[in-house]
């Protein structure tokens, strides 16, 4: 098995361990599943790319991700998602836009914490040759 795959599947290890603290959150429940059209029947008209943890840690299983730039990109568009979805004043969009911003500081802090940068840097140098 190439060097390559070892650092790879270390990585996928990594991420798999970070969206599994992320989605065990009970802070994030909104955020573990794909909304559901028949309780949110106009999100897919507002939010064109949904994305949510489980979509994320299947797409870890697929070897989407080649560095932690592309998972945290996902993470970023769960975000940006719920930003969109939930613009207004009201108590509860303000809510659910602050366990958004919570979950980016939080998935940007395990990845700080839990890798370090000449790893990520290997990730990259691969991901940018394929
Ligand atoms: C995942 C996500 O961002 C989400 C799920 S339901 C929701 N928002 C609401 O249900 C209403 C509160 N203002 C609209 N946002």
């Amino acid at each position: 098995i190439s060097q390559e795959e070892n650092t790879l599947r270390e990585l996928r290890i990594f991420l798999r361990d970070i969206c599994a603290k992320l989605a065990r959150n009970k802070q994030f429940f909104m955020f573990t599943k794909p909304v559901d059209i028949e309780e949110v029947p106009d999100y897919l008209e507002i939010i064109k790319e949904p994305m949510d943890l489980e979509t994320v840690m299947s797409k870890i299983d697929k070897h989407c991700y080649i560095c932690a730039r592309d998972f945290l990109d996902d993470i970023d568009l769960i975000v940006r998602n719920a930003l969109e979805y939930n613009p207004d004043k009201s108590a509860e969009d303000k809510h659910i836009r602050h366990r958004a911003c919570s979950l980016r500081d939080k998935a940007y802090a395990f990845i700080k914490a839990e890798m370090d940068s000449d790893f990520e840097d290997t990730c990259r140098d691969i991901r940018d040759k394929r």
